[in-house]
Order: C-alpha cells, then sequence, then structure tokens
C-alpha cells in the first residue's frame, strides 16, 4: 500500500454541544480496501463524513489524491445514505442506475459495473421499485450506485449492519469485485470477523484518535484475530 491516496493531517471535530469527536487523527492510506473499527463512539462515523467532505473539521485537513476532500469527487456509498430516505422510492432499481449513469455522463453500463452486479446478485432486482426492496437488497443496490461514475475512494458506513449471511456474502463478493488499483475502499463496521476476510488494512479508533493503523497482517501477527486485537487495543477502557 502506497500511503498517499487520502491524507488525513491533525483532525479535529468538536460538535456544538462541546463533545470532542476527533482529537487529532493522523491517517495515511492507500488504495486496497481498509477497515474501520473501534467502540461504539469511537469517531468512525465522524472521520468518514469528514473524509467525504460532508463535514468540515473544526481543524485540520484531508486530502484525497492530494486534492481537499470537499473539491473531490467521492462516492459515498450504503450506510452513508440514511435509511434510504433520500432514493426515489418510486423508480424501478434499472431506471434509478440508469439516471445515476446519465448523470455521471457514461450512460451504457461499464464492463466493471456489470460484474460488480453480479457478484452483488443484484441482476434480477432491475424491475422492483426501490421502496420493495429488502434491507439487504437495497444495501448492494446502494453499493452498485456508490460504484457509478467510477470513484477512487468509496466510504462506506457499517454497510453490513442488518444483513442476513446470504446478503453479507453478496455484499462482500461485490467489494472484492470492486477492489481496483488506484482504488481505496473504506469500510467501518462491527463484524470484525467479516472485515478479517476483506481488508488488507486495519484503522483502529479509540475516543476520537488512531490507536493503530497497519495491515492486516502485521495486525493478525500480533493477535490470533482481529477481535483479539481490536479488544487489545481498544477495548481495554471497556475492561
Ligand atoms: N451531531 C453531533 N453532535 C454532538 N455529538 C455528536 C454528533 N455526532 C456524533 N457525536 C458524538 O461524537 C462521538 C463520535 O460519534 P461517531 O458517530 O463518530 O462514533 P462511531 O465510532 O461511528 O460510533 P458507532 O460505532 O456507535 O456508530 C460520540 O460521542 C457521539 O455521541
Amino acid at each position: 500500500m502506497i500511503h498517499d491516496q487520502l491524507v488525513c493531517q491533525d483532525l479535529h471535530v468538536v460538535f456544538a454541544d462541546g463533545t470532542a469527536a476527533l482529537r487529532g487523527v493522523d491517517l495515511a492510506l492507500g488504495d486496497g480496501i481498509v477497515g474501520l473499527v473501534g467502540a461504539n463512539g469511537a469517531g468512525k462515523t465522524t472521520l468518514l463524513r469528514v473524509m467525504a467532505g460532508m463535514l468540515a473539521p473544526s481543524s485540520g485537513s484531508v486530502l484525497v489524491g492530494g486534492r481537499s476532500a470537499i473539491a473531490h469527487r467521492v462516492a459515498v456509498g450504503v450506510g452513508s445514505i440514511p435509511d434510504g430516505a433520500r432514493l426515489p422510492q418510486y423508480l424501478r432499481v434499472d431506471a434509478f442506475l440508469d439516471g445515476l449513469r446519465r448523470a455521471a455522463g457514461s450512460p451504457a453500463e461499464t464492463a466493471s459495473e456489470g460484474e460488480i452486479r453480479r457478484a452483488l446478485c443484484i441482476s434480477d432486482l432491475g424491475e422492483r421499485p426501490l421502496a420493495a426492496l429488502s434491507l439487504g437488497q437495497r444495501r448492494r443496490v446502494e453499493l452498485a450506485a456508490a460504484l457509478i461514475g467510477d470513484p477512487d475512494l468509496l466510504l462506506l458506513d457499517e454497510p453490513t449492519n442488518g444483513l442476513d449471511p446470504l446478503a453479507m456474502t453478496a455484499l462482500r463478493s461485490g467489494l472484492l469485485a470492486a477492489r481496483r488499483p488506484g482504488r481505496l475502499i473504506v469500510v467501518s463496521s462491527h463484524h470484525l470477523d467479516e472485515l478479517q476476510r476483506i481488508a488488507e488494512w486495519i484503522v483502529v479508533m479509540h475516543e476520537g484518535r488512531v490507536v493503530a493503523s497497519e495491515s492486516a497482517s502485521t495486525l493478525l501477527a500480533i493477535g490470533s484475530s482481529l477481535e483479539a486485537v481490536f479488544l487489545a487495543t481498544a477495548g481495554h477502557a471497556h475492561a
């Protein structure tokens, strides 16, 4: 991993009520799949929102491919779309994805989008209205949607929450199919076994700070599982 795709420098976020959600995050990530883990309230969602340019930090900076995150076109995927509330519920899946493609200036489905759609097992859903999708179906359609336009950065906030094992397997296949040189996929999750299967790099947060940022193989050489590493680094406060 070459550490220059996404760089966070001394990020602080203090909310209006005084909550310090990020307390000096320094992080440099390259391409590949990065797992973002940490206890409830550690700051994962806040960090993803800042990385996406959705939330301005109180201080510090985020550079994506050397440019400010605010200016960069980023795909904010899956869990970042709150309960699908902003999706046009009456649209059928194919019409929704076609519309996004047209908006991105590439009306035809690319070979890689087709491969990802097949990996996600959503090919049969094209005629269904978005409102009729189950949670697991919706998450997979949202991932396909987030990848339209071929973004170099994909940020996924707890995409596997609430998914059954079949939907989780399909989502995993989609993420693995989406991996390509030059693309960074950051996935926050409490499903540590699942992350262990796909992530080559792990970032552990604790109380608004990054307490570990290592290759999965390095971390797993220290602990027997990602859960053991998590408990040793981020979990001690709860022991
Ligand atoms: N809009 C807000 N106003 C005030 N405090 C906030 C706001 N959003 C988040 N926080 C606080 O910031 C801290 C970090 O929250 P965040 O949602 O980033 O954590 P998280 O690691 O994603 O947690 P979880 O695993 O539970 O989703 C928490 O203390 C949370 O209560």
